[in-house]
């Protein structure tokens, strides 16, 4: 196989109680990339459609990601990408994972799967240290493996993915201002007083076992971040009305998604979430910000083929 056409999912990373250790896989919400192998022996971004992104492999999520995987095996191989970007940068749903998951997947495949899915993560790491400075996982993994993926160390990196109840659904508005990682990072305090510690990691393990379990009522009680949601919360318009009125309707709980400004609801049922994206959307109908909502499923897949290119 010479080409590959993929779809590059969305991912809401930390999940609200998991800073960098918890992120979970869109079903529909992505970018599609064609990544070809050619005869330059280099990596290159020929097109990239819908945002405006830097189209030099080194500094592309997308390229590093590839020269780190092409280095580790020592190929001399040359790959050319197409990028058409359906997710914001700075959006919070993981826009750079997308790239750098969707780089490694396909270069991965059309060399006849030297690494499997997890060995590809460290690699789309290195997109994301390019996007924000940090060697986070909590994007990249979802988007490769799909489903919930939790990060139980990163030294060494150690990447389980969990399990996934049926009829958890996501609801997520996407304010349209930019929150780049790197920025929502900076605001964060580097030590963390020992009560808050145990509230947070009492959660992380509620909310594994509420998945495992399949119980919701658990999964929403366990949806709390009182370490990284009061400090970037200030960087979202109406980010306690939407959290309320999530409530309110139904959901489960909410949270930031990722760094920001996106936030996300987990519902019970597609029903629900659907209401939930009413009552998200009435919060900002006069808020003179413009935004999109969208409701979608937890996909049990990551990055995979639309279509497999010519032999
Ligand atoms: N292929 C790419 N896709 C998206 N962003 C890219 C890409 N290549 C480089 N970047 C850069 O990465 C930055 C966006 O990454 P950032 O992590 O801030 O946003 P995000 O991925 O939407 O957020 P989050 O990780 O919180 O979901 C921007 O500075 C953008 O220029
Ligand atoms: N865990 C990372 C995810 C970025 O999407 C952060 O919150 O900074």
């Amino acid at each position: 196989m010479k080409e590959l056409r993929i779809f590059c999912p969305a991912t809401i990373a930390n999940v609200a109680c998991g800073f960098d250790v918890l992120g979970l896989c869109l079903d529909h919400i992505g970018d599609e990339m064609v990544v070809r192998k050619t005869g330059s022996g280099q990596v290159t971004i020929s097109r990239i459609e819908g945002q405006d992104l830097p189209l030099e492999a080194a500094n592309n999520v997308a390229g590093v990601s590839a020269m780190a995987l092409l280095k580790a095996l020592g190929s001399k191989q040359g790959f050319d990408m197409e990028i058409h970007k359906k997710i914001k940068p700075g959006s919070g749903i993981g826009s750079s994972a997308a790239s750098a998951a969707g780089a490694v997947f396909a270069i991965n495949r059309l060399l006849g799967e030297p690494f499997t899915l997890n060995e590809l993560i460290p690699f789309a790491m290195e997109g994301e240290k390019l996007a924000s400075g940090a060697l986070h996982a909590d994007n990249v993994a979802p988007a490769l493996l799909g489903g919930f993926s939790l990060v139980r160390s990163y030294d060494p990196l150690d990447v389980i993915r969990l399990h996934t109840p049926g009829q958890l659904y996501a609801t997520i508005i996407h304010p349209q201002i930019e929150v780049k990682t790197a920025d929502a990072r900076s605001v964060l305090k580097h030590s963390v007083p020992l009560k808050k510690a145990i509230a947070q990691w009492g959660n992380v393990g509620g909310l594994v076992s509420g998945l495992y379990t399949e119980d919701y009522d658990l999964i929403g009680r366990s949806l709390h971040d009182g370490i990284v949601e009061p400090l970037r919360s200030l960087l979202i318009p109406r980010f306690d009305q939407v959290k309320q009125a999530s409530a309110e309707a139904g959901a489960l709980g909410s949270g930031i998604s990722g760094s920001g400004p996106s936030i996300f609801a987990l519902s019970k049922g597609e029903h629900t979430a659907k209401k939930v994206a009413e009552a998200m959307t009435q919060v900002y109908a006069d808020s003179g910000v413009a935004f999109d909502v969208h409701v979608s499923g937890i996909s049990h897949e990551g990055v995979r083929p639309t279509m497999s290119g010519t032999p």
